[in-house]
């Protein structure tokens, strides 16, 4: 697992994405991503289901037609962890190709 990080480091780290935010508690970031339909939204999740599988870290999701929202959190740390940001920097190729 990997280590929950400071709020300092959570912030820099959240900085280096665009259109992720951090939840209310800080304990979680979330994204929104939208397609053009539905097939495009399913072809993402299958996409990034292989990238968490490769990293070992897994999102909190759900689908609704072309819209899937992504929450990414550390369960093992409370809170986020780098892996959480890899994740999502893994999520946000893989929508823009
Ligand atoms: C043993 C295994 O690595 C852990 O259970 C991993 C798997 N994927 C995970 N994913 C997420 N989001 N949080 C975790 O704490 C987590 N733990």
């Amino acid at each position: 697992m990997s280590a929950k990080l400071t709020a300092e480091a959570r912030d820099a780290a959240l900085a280096q994405l665009s259109g992720w935010t951090l939840r209310d508690d800080g304990t979680a970031i979330g994204r929104r991503f939208v397609f053009t339909d539905f097939s495009e939204a399913f072809a993402f999740m299958t996409r990034a289901a292989l990238a968490a599988e490769r990293i070992g870290h897994h999102p909190d999701w759900s689908n609704s037609y072309r819209t899937v929202e992504v929450s990414l959190t550390t369960h093992d740390a409370g809170g986020l962890s780098e892996l959480d940001f890899e994740l999502a920097a893994a999520m946000d190729r893989i929508a823009a190709r």
